[in-house]
């Protein structure tokens, strides 16, 4: 049995909570997947850059509406996603050489508990004073008859296709389906979403989903309070049957792309028999400090918040690494700021609560919606479909939550993200600061002015 000072488990966000203060310790990471974990190597970065690509492709076709016309002759798909893996596929191998020139051992096996703090990797047994959990998580595969029946991808496998299909069924309205949905339509592919819920991206701010999922409906075929009830092979594609308000019908297509949400990875590391306490759906249970239900083993990212983003994971590593080194001065990380994005078409971006959840919870608010079409760089985009919509606190007049659909949504809501992490009330934000005219964040501060 070897024994460790510390022992990480997952080279995703994990890897990086290490740091030069760590150096003389004992050290090993098990990662038997690629260093980088998801966000590097299927997820963030690479759908990032399909992003932008896509986004070319469509801001050439919608050029049109400012007199320049353009057209799209070829995407040649191949050498894009050549670019795009040509670039991250050589990381793992330098990371992982990386980490054992620092003399970490690495083990290329999957982890998984036998006893609290007692773990087996391969044929190894292994110990540690401290462990991180930071497994991850993994597409979730529904139970739909017939899916075992035909070739499908999640978005492990979507970005490495050999060639474009003329046709793909999207199964899931959320992140996935949105960005993907964007990246595949600019590129000439015929798309079909089928979403259980009555919206696209359900859980934003209703104004926005609604506004989305009526632009979607303009570019794609968008089933809604529809569930695919069984799917077989077509040809080399898949032929699906849709149970849609209105009744049955067949959806065939070239390609299918499963993205219904993703579950933690703490049933393969038997998290359980490590003594980690889970909740139901399987995230494990910590404090605001990290810490788990078994002292000496901290946890981070999608394996145990519910939020699944790597902003959100690598500021909690920054806060373990913290409480690791400096056991006196611990540390926690409210979540109560936790800004996303979605970089689909128009760009999306929230954070705080929405105005539905404000009601919920009878929070009272005061509510501003502010469309780029009032502001000088909405005219000059023509734009007719985006706008920033803020509710703030009208007894302390803090800001409680932003919401913004459009072009450059992600970067837009950045100062508002400031305003709410460092307590700034929404007077001060809209008239001590300069917002340079005639940018998009006039946008921003005309909502404000409005509160
Ligand atoms: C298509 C896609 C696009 C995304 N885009 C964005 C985005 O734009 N912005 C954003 O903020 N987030 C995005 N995300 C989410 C983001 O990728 C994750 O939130 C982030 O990667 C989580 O980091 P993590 O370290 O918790 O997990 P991971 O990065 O998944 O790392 C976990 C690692 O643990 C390893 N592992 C699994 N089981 C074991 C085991 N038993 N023992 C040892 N190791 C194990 C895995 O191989 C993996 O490498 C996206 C996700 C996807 C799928
Ligand atoms: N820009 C980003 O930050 C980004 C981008 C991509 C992914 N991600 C992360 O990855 C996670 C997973 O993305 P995702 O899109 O798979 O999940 P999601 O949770 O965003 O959406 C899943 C969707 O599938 C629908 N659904 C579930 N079961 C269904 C069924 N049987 N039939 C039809 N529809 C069904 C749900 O109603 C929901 O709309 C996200 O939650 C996010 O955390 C983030």
């Amino acid at each position: 049995m070897r024994h460790y000072d510390l022992v990480l488990l997952g080279a995703g966000s994990g890897n990086m909570l290490l740091s030069e203060e760590f150096d003389g310790l004992r050290i090993a990471i098990v990662e038997p997947g690629r260093f980088g974990g998801t966000c590097l190597n299927r997820g963030c970065i690479p759908s990032k850059m399909f992003v932008v690509a896509a986004d070319a492709a469509e801001g050439a076709r919608e050029a049109r509406r400012l007199g320049v016309h353009a057209s799209v002759s070829h995407v040649d798909w191949k050498s894009v996603r050549d670019r795009v893996f040509d670039r991250i596929d050589p990381l793992h191998e330098s990371a992982m050489e990386y980490r054992r020139s620092q003399g970490v051992d690495v083990f290329t096996e999957a982890a998984r508990f036998v006893a609290p703090k007692v773990l087996k990797v391969g044929a190894e047994r292994i110990t540690a004073e401290t462990f991180v959990v930071a497994v991850g998580a993994r597409p979730v595969v529904p139970d739909v008859p017939g899916l075992d029946t035909v070739p499908f991808h999640t978005s492990d496998t979507i970005m490495r296709i050999d060639d474009l299909p003329a046709s793909m069924l999207v199964l899931g309205g959320g992140f996935i389906a949105a960005e993907f949905g964007h990246v595949f339509a600019s590129f000439g592919v015929d798309i079909t979403i089928v979403q259980r819920g009555p919206r696209l991206l359900m859980a934003e701010d209703e104004q926005v989903s609604r506004r989305f999922t009526e632009l979607a409906a303009q570019r794609h075929r968008v089933l809604l309070g529809s569930e695919i009830t069984s799917v077989g092979p077509k040809g080399d594609g898949v032929a699906a049957r849709v149970a849609c308000p209105d009744g049955e019908q067949t959806v065939e297509a070239d390609m299918l792309l499963v993205a219904v949400g993703r579950r933690p990875n703490t049933d393969r590391l038997r998290a359980v028999d490590g003594g980690l306490e889970l909740d139901e759906h399987g995230h494990i249970v910590t404090d605001d400090a990290y810490r788990t239900s078994v002292p000496g083993v901290w946890a981070l990212g999608d394996a145990v918040n519910h939020f699944q983003l790597k902003h959100v994971a690598n500021a909690e590593s920054r806060v373990v690494r913290h409480n690791i080194l400096h056991p006196q001065d611990v540390r926690t990380l409210p979540n109560t700021v936790a800004p996303h994005a979605v970089f689909t078409h128009p760009q999306i971006a929230g954070v705080g609560l929405t105005e539905q959840e404000a009601r919920r919870r009878g929070i009272d608010f005061l509510v501003s919606v502010r469309d780029y079409a009032q502001t000088a760089y909405g005219w000059a985009l023509e734009d007719t479909t985006s706008f920033v919509k803020l509710l703030a606190n009208p007894a302390d007049r803090m800001l409680l939550g932003s919401d913004i659909i459009g072009p450059q949504a992600a970067t837009l809501i950045q100062p508002l993200i400031q305003a709410m992490s460092l307590g700034l009330t929404v007077d001060r934000l809209a008239h001590d600061v300069m917002y340079i005219h005639p940018a998009l964040t006039e946008a921003v501060e005309q909502a404000l002015l409005e509160l």
